[in-house]
């Protein structure tokens, strides 16, 4: 909700020689979110939080899972040496599926805080994140974080540091962002290394489209970096991308809530309404201008790559409209997913969506049960890519092949191998982590296409297709693949009042089966004599519970099915 306080700051205050604009970046878990917290905090935009409550996450998926999916911002004032200070912090998710709101959110900053676990030490993450930061140009403070473990090593961490990434020991803040320990530190270094924006309140207003957000309401939410200028409440602006013009209907900043003002000066960050109705009028990357100062647009972005396609399909076809607005709305908030309409004999009416990774679409899915309480299923996700990341172990089974190795200390190697990307998208870094016992971590960047000898495989369910399985495996590997898929769906599908033959096929060819045997389940059958109300109930509750399963033939299906045969179990 927006707050009431309009223009209790006074943000011309803040010359732009006393603007901060950076994000945290880190590698998943490391603390990222936990330091947000403690730095609003600190600087008084929120009160002291429960324990675990954390400010910046703000959808239900991101608490449940404990990850940061949407990047927010939040201004922070912070007064240093006699002087006020605007702080303008971007989190930033920090699973690899995520890395594309990382780069936008880099766009808006002039420095970073590159957020190390004490234990943990550089991670896949970290490196890939560095690297964003550094070739952006980012002024780079490190931050060794939980040094209240048991286990913590923060010299160990500094002097990886300073192998990997170069830069001394000396400028590592150690941390504990759970106890607050020495977090101020990392405010004052976030003034002293980070430089102000290179942006005039005398030059035209320019502004960078970095974020935006649909509101029911009022539309879309656009969030900002002024380059340069000011704007006000009233003043009509363009959209370089589309070259309409919107009156700016609302702005302000973010502490985190959205606090209006009338104005947003040269160098800051903050949200603007127009009423733009739909999230694509906003393009990420876009530059506005005042409608009679046209400005040189300011570089954009590379629209963010789907790696994994999947079909989703109404359990109903008669929930399609419903479904259809849910998707509309949800993809408003996350541009990162392409949507093409699809359809299928055995399915109907669909789409086929585009992710940037399995993470991504099982929150995607998860929002669209929670939030739009939708039921959908998702069909197998297929990829056509390779991809590089680093660990051994698992790599001969995945079709792996090594391009380089480097030691970043004595106990820790980074390896990059060339994947066929289908081989690692579903279950390879949750199988990775649970084969090192949580040490190993990785990331990937796509290699593009290369030959290979694919074939097409078919699952049968008494004879008939299900073409939510058909799945693309190396020909030499489709036996074992066929095997693994009809003995999980054996495990993953009840048994029913007839026999269920589950076979898999390359054309006419069956290469396995399994059986799931015939039996009965009778609901009713705990319901002696009379109470027809008892009765009643338990049969709608039965066919809720139906809802859930997909027909195939004659056989009910459960929509989990679908992604479970999916994960394979190496050993
Ligand atoms: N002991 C200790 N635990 C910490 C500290 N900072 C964070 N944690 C814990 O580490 C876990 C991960 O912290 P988060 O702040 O959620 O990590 P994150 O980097 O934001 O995670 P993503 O948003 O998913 O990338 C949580 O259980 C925190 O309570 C610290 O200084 N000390």
């Amino acid at each position: 909700m927006a707050s009431t306080q309009t223009d209790t700051i006074d943000l011309s205050k803040f010359p732009v020689d006393r603007i901060r604009n950076f994000c945290i970046i880190a590698h998943i878990d490391h603390g990222k979110s936990t330091l947000a917290d403690r730095l609003l905090e600190m600087t008084g935009a929120i009160v002291k939080t429960q324990k675990n409550k954390q400010v910046l996450d703000k959808l239900q998926v991101e608490r449940e899972r404990g990850i940061t999916v949407k990047a927010q911002t939040a201004s922070l004032i912070y007064s240093h040496q006699g002087q006020q200070y605007l702080l303008n912090l971007i989190d930033t998710p920090g699973h690899v599926d995520f890395s594309y709101e990382v780069s936008r959110s880099i766009s808006a900053c002039q420095g970073v805080l590159l957020i190390v676990d004490a234990n943990q030490g550089i991670q896949a993450q970290t490196v890939a994140n560095f690297y964003l930061a550094f070739e952006a140009q980012l002024a780079i403070i490190p931050v060794i974080n939980k040094i209240d473990l048991k286990n913590a090593d923060p010299e160990r961490v500094a002097s990886q540091i300073e192998k990997v990434f170069d830069i001394p020991c000396n400028e590592c803040i150690r941390i504990s962002a759970k106890l607050g320990t020495n977090v101020e530190a990392v405010l004052q270094a976030v003034v002293d290394r980070i430089p102000p924006p290179v942006a005039s309140i005398d030059d035209p207003f320019k502004a960078l489209v970095f974020d935006s957000n649909f509101d029911h309401y009022r539309g879309v939410v656009a969030n900002i970096a002024v380059f340069g200028g000011r704007v006000r409440k009233g003043d009509r602006i363009v959209s370089a991308y589309l070259g309409k013009s919107y009156e700016v209907n609302e702005l302000g900043i973010l502490r985190p809530d959205e606090h209006p003002t009338q104005k947003l000066f040269a160098g800051q960050v903050g949200y603007m309404v127009t009423g733009m109705k739909d999230v694509k009028e906003a393009q990420i990357g876009d530059t506005l201008y005042l409608k009679e100062q046209p400005v040189e647009t300011l570089p954009g972005f590379k629209p963010a790559k789907a790696m994994v396609f999947a079909g989703m399909f109404p359990t109903d076809q008669s929930d399609y409209p419903g479904l259809r607005s849910a998707i509309e709305r949800l993809t408003l908030n996350d541009s990162s997913v392409t949507v093409q309409r699809d359809s299928s004999m055995a399915l109907g009416a669909g789409w086929r969506l585009g992710f940037l990774g399995l993470l991504h679409m099982e929150v995607f899915n998860q929002r669209l049960e929670q939030e739009y309480n939708a039921s959908v299923i998702v069909t197998a996700p297929t990829v056509p890519y390779k991809a590089v990341l680093s660990s051994p172990r698992l790599i001969k089974n995945r079709r792996g092949i090594q391009k380089n190795m480097v030691y970043i200390d004595d106990k820790r190697v980074m390896m990059k191998y060339l994947f066929p990307l289908n081989e690692i998208v579903v279950d390879f870094y949750d199988l990775l982590k649970s084969l090192s016992s949580g040490y190993a971590s990785f990331d990937y960047e796509n290699a593009g296409y290369q030959a290979a000898d694919l074939i097409k495989m078919n699952i049968l369910l008494n004879g008939q297709p299900v073409e939510e399985l058909i799945t693309i495996v190396h020909r030499g590997r489709a036996y074992s693949a066929g095997k693994a898929m009809c003995e999980r769906l054996q495990d993953s599908i009840p048994r029913q009042m007839f026999e269920i033959a589950v076979q898999a096929s390359i054309g006419s060819k069956v290469i396995a089966r399994e059986t799931i045997k015939a039996y009965r389940k009778n609901v009713l059958a705990k319901c002696y004599g009379g109470d027809i109300t008892r009765k009643m109930k338990l049969l709608k509750k039965q066919a809720e519970g139906k809802k859930k399963m997909r027909l195939i033939g004659n056989v009910e299906v459960p929509k989990d099915a679908f992604i479970n045969v999916l994960k394979r179990k190496d050993k």
